[in-house]
């Protein structure tokens, strides 16, 4: 059981349990190396980067035979093999894992930004612990959004004024999220959602647009070209 940790000592809920059906690979996209690490050691990294963050529960799925060989030679670091079918039965298994006995604040990332900044981790932090409020990192949308209609074709503009692109990680109280993740359902596609769902109204926290999703084959030479630019110096 986890006591209080205080807002010195985060817990942060990895979910690394997903197949990535649309990479289109025989093995999960989240052991896909950039370099030397994979994207799931990257992801976990950037999160360990933030001092405050002293726990990282690595949801995987229970089938998953690659974990084993995962060696993150950090005591912070704790594989839990309860990933569920969907993302949010993922994170609700890693809330369970993590058997807060306060209603601490919990951060949940996805193995597949390995691109994330540890400093937009940090502001994420800051800005949810000064509110007492809890949010997600994000981006505003740049692109014309079509909304399509049955036929292939654009039935109309959606307008972009107040659209945000959500990322992870999201903070939230634990007890608030697990209340909110069981009355929400597997259907919801985020913990914001979840929240929203609840009757809260996350913050939404300015994130990098760099810290992209890897979800299809060109996201990870998109990753790659990132984590390279941002080893020889550029943000
Ligand atoms: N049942 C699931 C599904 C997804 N995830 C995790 O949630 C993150 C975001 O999900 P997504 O990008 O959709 O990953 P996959 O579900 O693996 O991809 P796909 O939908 O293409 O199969 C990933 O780190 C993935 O490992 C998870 O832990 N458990
Ligand atoms: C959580 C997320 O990354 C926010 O954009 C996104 O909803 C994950 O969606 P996926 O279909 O599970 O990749």
């Amino acid at each position: 059981m986890i006591k209080n940790q205080g807002n010195n000592n985060l817990t942060a809920i990895v979910v690394a349990a997903g197949v990535g059906s649309r990479m289109g690979d025989k093995s999960p996209k989240q052991y896909k190396k950039i370099g030397t690490k994979t994207m799931l050691e990257l992801s976990i990294y950037a999160l360990l980067a933030e001092p405050r963050i002293t726990r990282v529960i690595v949801v995987v799925s229970p089938s998953d035979m690659l974990a084993q060989s995962l060696n993150f030679d950090n005591d912070a670091v704790t594989v839990a093999r309860v990933g569920g079918l969907t993302r949010a039965s993922s994170v609700q298994n890693g809330l369970s894992y993590a058997a807060f006995t306060s209603n601490d604040w919990v951060l949940v990332h996805d193995a597949a930004r390995p691109c994330l900044l540890a400093s937009d981790v940090s502001k994420l932090i800051d800005t949810c612990i000064e509110n007492d409020k809890g949010g997600l990192l994000a981006v505003r949308v740049n692109d014309t959004l079509k909304k399509e209609s049955n036929n292939g074709t654009a039935s109309h503009t959606v307008p972009r004024d107040g659209l945000w692109a959500a990322q992870t990680p999201q903070m939230f109280k634990a007890f608030d999220l697990i209340d909110a993740l069981e009355k929400a359902g597997e259907s919801v596609t985020d913990e914001a959602s979840a929240m929203e769902k609840a009757g809260d109204s996350p913050l939404l926290v300015e994130g990098t647009e760099t810290n992209i999703k890897v979800t299809r084959p060109t996201d990870l030479w998109l990753a790659e070209a990132i984590l390279d630019k941002r080893n020889k110096g550029l943000k």
